[in-house]
């Protein structure tokens, strides 16, 4: 699938940047032009993959380069003041040869939190490609004007786009780590789990041998409709010195016997790890049930990919969501080590975080209303309260 990227803000452009670290790992075509948009130009100069030319410096006249402070509405304000800068920057994108636009943001702080749905606005103006969120959820402990922007931004993000894909910092943090080294760790989980989604019906070559693989059309059709998506990822390493399945094609009969075991053995491996993908840790934990749609791509050597398991784990999937709207394929990867699941579900509403985190935000905005009400009259009694007999300079 060949993807617009853009990254708004500071996670959204680091992300981008990891983003194209893996493009580049996997000898794979998918990201067009990536682009990263944001108020603070050591942000931006901060980068090491995303193209010099493909920075874009917004709201200088305002900020001056410095950010906006996880204000997001000031963060908004500045995105359309200057989208037509950043629609420079796509008109660079050969638009006709992409799939799909994907923004990716922070939703906790202010350029990438304000600034996204209002890209995403724009570009579902002008073009007729299907535009998709990738949004970061704060972890909790980040605080009340951090959850209150998330709640605010995660609002109007999903009503501005085709899909938003969620991954919540605060089910993926670690204790123990500087942030700076989470959230490496973080951002190449989260570059792994949609990185092998986006790249599915892309080839390195086109020698490999494919039960099923997935075409662009059908993550798009799982993503239509709108709404909230959660990713599943679960992986093996595979033992590749007996070279598999294809290896033996062609042998006599006595290895008949063999060749179902082994074909067995990649069914049941294909099988459990789809499982183990759906039940582990999602990039936004949810309850499964009543998922509109979803995907699972199994990716690997093609020796260690067959339709059987690949057929297995949808309908494993369909139970699992009561949706019959299950596609899977394959994903042939033939010089890798290892058989990888990930299951894209999309249209999830059982989600508590979500819940948790409106609830949190109400009680902040509740919070800063009550200060803001009570800001005049504390610094009247600050200036005024036993001091009438002072009279102000002028
Ligand atoms: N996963 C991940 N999350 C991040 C990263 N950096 C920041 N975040 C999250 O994203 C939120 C927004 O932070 P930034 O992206 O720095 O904010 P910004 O959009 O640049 O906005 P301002 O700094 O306010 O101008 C934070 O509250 C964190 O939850 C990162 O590298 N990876």
């Amino acid at each position: 699938m060949k993807v617009a990227l853009i990254g708004f803000g500071q996670a959204g452009g680091k992300i981008v940047d990891e983003f194209v670290d893996y493009e580049r790992r996997t000898g794979l075509d998918i990201f067009s032009s990536p682009i990263a948009v944001n108020t603070a130009k050591t942000d931006l100069r901060g980068l090491e993959n995303v193209p010099v030319d493909n920075r874009v410096l917004i709201g200088q006249a305002r900020v001056k380069g410095h950010g906006v402070g996880a204000d997001n509405e000031l963060g908004a304000a500045i995105a359309e003041q200057d989208i037509d800068e950043v629609q420079s920057a796509l008109d660079e994108i050969p638009v006709h040869e992409v799939d799909a636009f994907l923004i990716v943001a922070g939703l906790g702080g202010g350029t990438g939190s304000g600034g996204a749905p209002v890209l995403a606005k724009h570009l579902k103006r002008i073009y007729t490609e299907p535009v998709f969120g990738l949004g970061v959820l704060p972890a909790a402990d980040e605080g009340g004007i951090y959850t209150l922007n998330a709640a605010r931004s995660f609002q109007t993000f999903v009503r501005e786009t085709d899909n938003v894909l969620v991954f919540d910092n605060d089910a993926w943090r670690q204790t123990g780590e500087s942030m700076a080294g989470g959230y490496d760790q973080i951002n190449g989980e989260i570059v792994r789990r949609f990185g092998m989604l986006f790249a599915a019906g892309e080839t390195v070559g086109n020698d490999q041998v494919a039960e099923s693989v997935v075409d662009s059309s059908e993550i798009i059709n799982t993503l239509a409709g709108g709404g909230v998506s959660t990713v599943g990822y679960a992986s093996e390493t595979v033992d590749r010195s007996d070279g598999g399945l294809l290896s033996r094609v062609g042998r006599g009969s006595e290895d008949a016997v063999v060749d179902d075991m082994e074909e067995a053995n990649t069914t049941n491996r294909i099988t459990s790890l789809v499982r183990k993908a759906a039940l582990g840790r999602l990039t936004l934990p949810c309850d499964l049930s009543g998922a509109e749609r979803s995907l699972l791509v199994v990716g690997g050597p093609p020796e260690f990919l067959n339709r059987k398991g690949i057929e297995r784990g949808r309908s494993w999937v369909e139970e699992e969501t009561g949706s019959m709207e299950v596609r899977g394929g394959d994903y042939p990867i033939p010089d890798s080590e290892t058989v990888a699941s990930a299951v894209l579900f999309s249209g999830v509403h059982k989600v508590p975080r979500i819940k948790e985190l409106q609830q949190v935000a109400i009680e902040a905005r509740e919070n800063l209303d009550q200060l803001q009400s009570e800001s005049e009259d504390n610094l009247d009694k600050l200036l005024n309260e036993g001091a009438e007999e002072i009279a102000p300079l002028y």
